[in-house]
């Protein structure tokens, strides 16, 4: 056996706790299978005399300096989440010539290539499997398994914590606010639970994976963005009756006219393999041109799924050093190519509107689409609100532009009063 490889962890929550714990019970494995033993030398906390839900030998410290100073230490990994001080802290690693191993998809989405130029410079690796999918391999797959391909879509539930409360709020008709907690409990939440609910984590999640899929640089502003806090029960429920889903979906394509990006939530047939992923599980498609269809599965937060994908990438990092080698693979970003703006997608819609009880205002609603080329699909009378009807109506396949210049209009009109929700249907072709 080599000499032992010593490692520190910027972090001791969720994460940091599910790493302690898989390096200590599966040890001997790790040993094996590296050719040395990983000692944890010393965690980065905030409060070090917080009370933590796993023992460990590790030294407690406050200041960074005290790892990317020590000699011995020569695996960093970040996982304290968030923009700053993380980012610095990772930069000073491997400045100081560490390895680092990190589950921060705000950073790596947002300073990716300066922290991929340091990796290069200081000659070390720079892995990041956790940062999309918790424990899926994803990463690693797209930049390794799957480099022969050209890649023309990438799709998937890719947070855990908003697919928990969709598939909640569908099976047993929680509210929101409720499951939100639940989530948060369970430690699938960022630590400000509006990343995952306002789709930003997801976001950062699509532009991590599209920049690795298309080889070309996709920033988070490129992502167009929207969460799932306008949801309600009744989209769930009519939805669920016209035979769909509803899904936060993460979408990446590419054609000729350049890369599409988005976020958003979207009604999925119920016959459609991502229909199926519920709970705290995230799965992702993948399209490429030798290989066909991938889909790839599995729990995409929480404490052990994730320490899973962080600690095989220590691992990783480990052979390397056993072997002399680093840096092998870190930015595959080698194209610039086009953003195409989101008003140019197209997709069926699913609208929900609160209408006047009145002759002729189906007609006018009618009018109004077909004045922007926009065609109804169906048009579902549902129930009476306070005197006024709740009317769905499907369109068939439009521009994201066209049904925005058709819903300003709706709701200027005075026999609409109110628009409760506009949602895109991902589909080929619509049920009837
Ligand atoms: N939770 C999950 O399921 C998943 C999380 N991730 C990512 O993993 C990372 C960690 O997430 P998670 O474990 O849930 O986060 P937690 O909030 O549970 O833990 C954060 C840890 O970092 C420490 N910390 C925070 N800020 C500082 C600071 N300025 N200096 C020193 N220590 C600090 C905290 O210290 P203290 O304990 O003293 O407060 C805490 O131990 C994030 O990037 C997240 O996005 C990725 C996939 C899944
Ligand atoms: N908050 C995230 C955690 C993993 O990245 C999620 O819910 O997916
Ligand atoms: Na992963």
């Amino acid at each position: 056996m080599d000499k032992a490889i010593q490692i520190a962890l910027l972090g001791f929550g969720t994460v940091g706790t599910g790493v302690v714990k898989v390096l200590e019970s599966n040890a001997d494995d790790i040993m094996k299978k590296v050719g040395a033993a990983i000692v944890l030398k010393k965690i980065l906390v905030q409060s070090a005399n917080k009370a933590r839900k796993v023992a460990t030998g590790a030294k407690i410290v406050t200041d960074i300096e005290s790892i990317v100073n020590d000699q011995d230490i020569q695996i960093v990994v970040e996982v304290m989440g968030g923009e700053k001080p993380a980012k610095d802290y990772i930069l000073q690693a491997l400045r100081a010539g560490k390895h680092v191993v990190t589950a921060n998809k705000d950073v790596v989405a947002k300073h990716g290539k300066e922290l991929f130029e340091a990796a290069e410079a200081s000659h070390v690796d720079f892995l990041f499997e956790a940062s999309v999918g918790g424990g899926i391999p994803i990463i690693r797959p797209l930049k390794q398994c799957l480099a022969a391909n050209r890649i023309s879509e990438i799709m998937g539930i890719v947070n855990g914590t908003t697919n928990y409360m969709l598939t909640k709020m569908t099976k047993e008709h929680m509210d929101f606010a409720t499951v939100l907690a639940e989530a948060q409990a369970k430690g699938y939440a960022e630590a400000d639970p509006t990343a995952d609910v306002g789709g930003f984590d997801a976001a950062r999640k699509i532009a991590i994976l599209a920049s690795i899929a298309f080889g070309a640089r996709v920033t988070l502003d490129d992502v167009y963005v929207e969460g799932i806090t306008n949801i309600a029960i009744q989209d769930i429920e009519y939805a669920r009756e016209l035979g769909y889903v509803v899904k936060l979906l993460a979408i990446g394509k590419q054609d000729d006219q350049g890369i599409n990006v988005r976020v958003h939530p979207a009604l999925l047939p119920n016959s459609h393999p991502l229909a199926a992923v519920n709970d705290v599980f995230n799965a992702i498609f993948v399209k490429g041109d030798a290989v066909g269809e991938t889909m790839f599965y599995g729990r995409g937060a929480g404490e052990l799924p994730t320490a899973s994908a962080v600690t095989a990438d220590i691992i990783d990092v480990a052979r390397d050093i056993r072997h002399g080698v680093s840096s092998r693979i870190l930015c595959t970003c080698f194209e610039k190519k086009a953003i195409c703006p989101v008003g140019t997608t197209e997709s069926p819609y699913y609208i929900r509107l609160l209408v006047e009880d009145k002759p002729g205002v189906l007609a006018a609603i009618a009018g109004a689409f077909g004045a922007q080329q926009v065609s109804l699909h169906s048009v579902i009378q549902k129930r009476k609100v306070n005197g006024r009807t709740e009317i769905v109506l499907i369109t068939y396949r439009v521009t994201d532009e066209s049904i925005r210049l058709a819903m300003s209009t709706l709701a200027g009109m005075s026999v609409v009063n109110k628009v409760g929700n506009i949602i895109r249907v991902e589909a080929e072709e619509i049920i009837s």
